[in-house]
């Protein structure tokens, strides 16, 4: 029975991918770099992160689990439908999902992408991703409609994960949140470009949707651990030449500032990633924590969304309310903070690499041309 999520008739997990021998590793970044001018340098040494680890990213052992989760949560609900995974950039590919799906039945596929804020990273790019394959499909004959759930940032299920990360680290730590132990809030940097880029005029970008979630998850870890967290927003994983201008401050310029500000220990909270990416298990766990052991600062890093059961029910949640809508219906769109439900279909050039540069790479998922901003 399929009745609870109709019209949709399967579900797609879309991720970045990652190498899991070092043999892979060089392709994957010629995947993922293919056209956007990264420096050799910089594909160097990202490739060390990866060697660092075996030539294995975390990523696809963690996209594995969700997709368990969420099938084990959806079979819960009663909701009996195929849920496939497909990446951007490596195997099992997104074109190679889609048509699967296509020949297990399936002809309206809704999709969940591993990104929770959007930016033309988190968002655009899935979204150009999801038309490249469908035009590539429709050239085998394959025909599908593919939507995507609305960004899930502020859905209650992610905050509340990221609120008993952030209490788990204080635990941890032994010390109640401070000035003496501040909180700082991690997500990977890009450029101000696609910072300014992102989102549309009436939805927030990608730097205020952190920053509301931030504000929100200090807010309940502070009732919860009995004391106001002091909090900032920092940055990783930055890349592209030091005269590119990206989002800052940088983490490990953040743990400095503290130090001189007299904090002796920290909780740095990830909340830009979903799940222990390459970023957070080498930016943090190795290069911000070397930063916080050099200053002699006590470092506790809250753990990931991952498959934290409030997370993988809020995604179900966003599932069951899109097809909802699309039934014609008018379910709840829960959100925490202050920038309300993201639309379900982008708005028209949400989320550009540049602003208003329209690329001309179409987009699925998105409002035609024309509609109201
Ligand atoms: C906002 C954002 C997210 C967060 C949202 C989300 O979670 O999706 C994200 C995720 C990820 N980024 C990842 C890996 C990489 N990202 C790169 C490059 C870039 N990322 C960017 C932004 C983001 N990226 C940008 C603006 C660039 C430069 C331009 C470009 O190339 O687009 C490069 C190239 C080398 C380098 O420049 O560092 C690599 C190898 C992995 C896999 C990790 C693993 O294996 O566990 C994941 C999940
Ligand atoms: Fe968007």
């Amino acid at each position: 029975m399929t009745s609870t999520l109709a019209p949709y008739d399967a579900i797609l997990l879309l991720s970045f991918g990652g190498p899991e021998r070092p043999e892979d590793v060089v392709p994957f970044l010629r995947n993922v770099t293919h056209g956007r001018g990264i420096p050799d340098e910089r594909l160097e040494e990202v490739g060390e992160h990866y060697y660092h680890f075996g030539g294995r990213s975390p990523i696809n052992d963690q996209n594995k689990a969700l997709l368990a989760a969420l099938r084990e949560e959806l079979a819960r609900r009663g909701l009996d439908l195929p849920v496939a995974w497909g990446n951007r950039n490596w195997d099992p590919y997104l074109t190679d999902a889609l048509r699967d799906l296509h020949a297990g039945g399936a002809r309206r596929v809704l999709t969940i992408v591993t990104s929770a804020y959007a930016s033309y990273s988190g968002c655009r790019q899935y979204r150009e991703n999801i038309a490249a394959s469908l035009d590539e499909l429709a050239g085998e004959g394959v025909d599908l409609v593919v939507d995507k759930v609305r960004a899930y940032f502020n859905d209650p299920g992610f905050v509340a994960a990221n609120v008993d990360a952030v209490v788990a680290a204080y635990e941890r730590l032994g010390a109640a949140p401070g000035p003496d132990a501040p909180l700082v809030f991690v997500t990977h940097s890009i450029p101000t470009t696609m910072e300014v880029a992102s989102g549309t005029r009436t939805t927030g970008s990608y730097s205020v949707q952190h920053l509301d979630v931030a504000a929100e998850v200090a807010k309940a870890a502070g009732e919860r651990l009995g004391h106001p967290v002091p909090w900032e927003l920092a940055y990783c994983s930055r890349s592209g030449t030091p005269l590119t201008p990206w989002t800052e401050p940088d983490v490990n310029r953040t743990l400095h500032a503290l130090h001189a500000d007299g904090a002796a220990r920290v909780v740095l909270a990830p909340i830009g990633f979903v799940s222990d990416h390459m970023e957070v298990i080498y930016d943090l766990d190795t290069e911000a924590r070397a930063t916080a052991d050099e200053l002699g600062m006590r470092m506790e890093r809250a753990g990931t969304a991952g498959t934290a059961p409030e997370f993988v029910a809020g995604l179900v949640d966003l599932l069951v309310e899109r097809a909802g809508t699309e039934r014609g219906e008018a379910p709840e769109r829960a959100a925490v903070g202050a920038l309300g439900a993201w639309p379900d279909v982008c708005r028209p050039g949400c989320c550009r690499l540049r602003a208003g540069v329209d690329s001309g790479v179409p987009a699925a998922c998105e409002q035609p041309a024309g509609a109201a901003v």
